[in-house]
């Protein structure tokens, strides 16, 4: 039995990179077929036959996404513009709360920093995520892309970000077979089918990044608001420190969360983000 990381799904057949470097085509055995179907990022275990290699076994996923099907990402780099459209934190704290979520580290990359002035408040904005914790790269036409390719290597990273935010770009500028390998395959698998179905994962600097954006849709219908709460962050060193166990820093007294707020230690604006979408599932009609 051989180790490997589905790269590449069509119809039935798996893509799988072995530890080796190998790519060896697959079908998923009958017995795994009526447990759960492997999705791309899966780790599997593969055995050689004749005529046709299969799939035994998927070991147990970190993490997984729906929209695209994905398992056992590493990093969610949000790409934000600058201009065209808008730097908007308020996008920016929304996928970070969705990407967080999901048990997912989230990277902030600013893309067109070149369209902008130097006494830009967008600047501000990147250093207080930055002091946030938060990893920040800066992006534009002429800049070092360094860090970012230094980021991605070795890691399974999902790309998310307005249409237009400069995804393709910046994928293009740092990895040039990028271009090639998304038009073989939107060629072999017809468009449509490539913007729905399909996910694949693409080498790039020495790193995976899968050709589909995640986190799209802004539903936060699903969450519970302490859960939330919890995997915010900037919340998590004032954690268990509320007076009320069940503290959702909303309403309550004493709560640490909110003192944190107001001695400037959590940015406000975030907390007030925070606040928005915990209003919002707490007025959503339960559902069952
Ligand atoms: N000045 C400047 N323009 C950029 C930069 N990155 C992207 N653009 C421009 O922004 C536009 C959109 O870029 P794309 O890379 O197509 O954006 P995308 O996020 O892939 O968009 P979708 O495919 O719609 O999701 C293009 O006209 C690019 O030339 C940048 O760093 N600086
Ligand atoms: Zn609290």
């Amino acid at each position: 039995m051989e180790k490997g990381k589905i790269i590449k799904i069509i119809s039935n057949q798996y893509d799988v990179r072995l530890e080796s470097g190998e790519t060896l085509r697959c079908v998923a055995m009958g017995k795994l077929r009526k447990r759960s179907s492997p999705i791309v990022g899966d780790y599997v275990q593969v055995e050689r036959f004749e005529g046709s290699n299969g799939i035994q076994r998927i070991e147990e996923r970190r993490n997984e996404l729906r929209r695209p099907a994905i398992a056992n990402v590493d990093q969610a780099i949000i790409v934000m513009s600058t201009l065209i459209p808008d730097y908007s934190p308020l996008l920016i704290d929304r996928l970070i709360f969705q990407i967080c979520y999901a048990n997912i580290q989230p990277i902030l990359c600013v893309t067109k920093m070149d369209l902008i002035d130097a006494d830009s408040w967008i600047h501000r904005s990147i250093s207080e995520y930055r002091a946030s914790g938060y990893t920040v790269v800066e992006s534009g036409e002429g800049y070092d892309e360094s860090a970012l390719t230094a980021l991605l290597k070795d890691k399974v990273s999902v790309l998310t970000g307005q249409s237009g935010a400069g995804k393709s770009s910046l994928l293009n500028r740092i990895e040039p077979s990028f271009h090639l390998h998304t038009q073989q395959t939107s060629k072999a698998l017809g468009r449509g089918r490539h913007t729905t179905r399909h996910c694949e994962l693409h080498p790039v600097a020495g790193g995976w990044v899968a050709d589909t954006p995640g986190f799209s849709s802004l539903d936060f219908s699903y969450m519970s608001i302490d859960a939330l709460a919890a995997c915010i962050p900037d919340f998590q060193p004032y954690l268990g420190e509320c007076r009320f166990k069940d503290c959702v820093h909303l309403k309550e007294p004493d709560c640490a969360i909110k003192q944190a707020v107001a001695q400037g230690k959590i940015h406000a604006e975030r907390y007030r983000h925070y606040a928005e979408v915990a209003e919002q599932i707490a007025q959503a009609p339960v559902r069952y």
